[in-house]
C-alpha cells in the first residue's frame, strides 16, 4: 500500500501556494533523475487555480521536458471556454515553453472524431498507450484531481458505468451530473497507476467526501476514495475541506 499524506492549509491561498511548491519540487526531482516527468492536469477551481499560480512560480521546472495529460475534458468544441484544456491553456500552458508535441489534450467535439466522444476515449486510450512502454497507460509521475461535494473526481461520478470500470484506461460519460453532460475521463485503473495522486480540495460543502474517501468509502459511493497512487496518495486541504477528518 502506498503512503496517504494530509496536508492542512488555513485557506484556498495557501492551499494552492503549498501545492505549487510541491508541484515544483516534484517535477524538478523527477526530471534530475530521468531527464523527464509527466503529470495529469484536471479541471475545476483549484486545479486550474494552482497552473495560474505555477505561471509566476514554476522554479526549476524544464517545461519543455514535461509531458502534459488531461484527467478529464468536458466534450464540447474546441474554443468552448468550458474545455478544461483551453482553461489550463489560458492559466499556464500559453505562457511557458512547452514543447507542443508532448502535449496530449482530448479530443474536442468539433475536432477529428466528430462528435463522438467514444471515438475520442479509445484514441485518447491509444495516445497513452503509445506513451506507455507497453503497460497501456504512464505512471505518471503526479496525477492532479479535484474533488466535488459528492466525492466525483475527473468525471467519474458515484454509482456509474465509469467509475466501476475496470479495464478501459478512458472512457466516455454521456449523462455528467455536472455539466457539461458528455465527457471524456480517464477510469480509476488510469489513476491508480499514476506515482503520485494529489486531491486538491478547499471548501466546506467537500468535508464529508472527504472524511469518507479518507477514511476508506466504496469507491462506488465516494469516488474519490479509489484514487490512490502506486507511491502516494496526497491530500491537500484548506481547514474547511479538512474539518470533518477525525
Ligand atoms: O471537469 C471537471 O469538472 C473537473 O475535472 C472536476 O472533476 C473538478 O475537478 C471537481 O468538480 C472539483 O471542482 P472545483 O475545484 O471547482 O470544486
Amino acid at each position: 500500500m502506498s503512503d496517504t499524506v494530509i496536508e492542512r492549509y488555513s485557506d484556498t491561498e495557501a492551499l494552492i501556494a503549498a501545492a505549487a511548491t510541491r508541484f515544483v519540487d516534484t517535477v524538478v526531482a523527477a526530471q534530475s533523475a530521468r531527464g523527464t516527468a509527466s503529470v495529469v492536469l484536471t479541471g475545476g477551481g483549484t486545479g486550474i487555480g494552482l497552473l495560474k499560480k505555477l505561471r509566476s512560480e514554476s522554479g526549476d521546472i524544464d517545461w519543455s521536458k514535461l509531458d502534459i495529460y488531461w484527467g478529464d475534458e468536458r466534450f464540447v468544441p474546441a474554443d468552448d471556454s468550458e474545455r478544461n484544456e483551453l482553461q489550463a491553456r489560458d492559466a499556464l500552458l500559453d505562457h511557458v515553453a512547452v514543447d507542443p508535441t508532448r502535449v496530449f489534450p482530448m479530443a474536442a467535439s468539433d475536432g477529428e472524431f466528430g462528435n463522438d466522444p467514444n471515438a475520442a476515449a479509445t484514441a485518447y486510450a491509444a495516445t497513452l498507450a503509445a506513451n506507455a512502454g507497453g503497460t497501456g497507460v504512464p505512471a505518471f509521475d503526479i496525477h492532479l484531481l479535484g474533488m466535488g461535494g459528492e466525492g466525483h473526481m475527473n468525471s467519474l461520478f458515484p454509482h456509474t458505468d465509469a467509475v466501476r470500470e475496470k479495464q478501459d484506461f478512458v472512457v466516455a460519460v454521456q449523462d455528467s451530473p455536472k455539466p457539461p453532460p458528455v465527457r471524456v475521463t480517464l477510469t480509476l485503473p488510469a489513476v491508480q497507476a499514476a506515482k503520485q495522486v494529489w486531491l486538491v480540495v478547499s471548501g466546506a460543502e467537500k468535508a464529508d467526501a472527504v472524511a469518507a474517501a479518507v477514511g476508506g468509502a466504496d469507491p462506488d459511493d465516494v469516488p474519490s476514495a479509489g484514487a490512490h497512487g502506486t507511491d502516494a496518495t496526497v491530500w491537500l486541504l484548506d481547514e474547511a475541506a479538512a474539518s470533518k477528518l477525525d
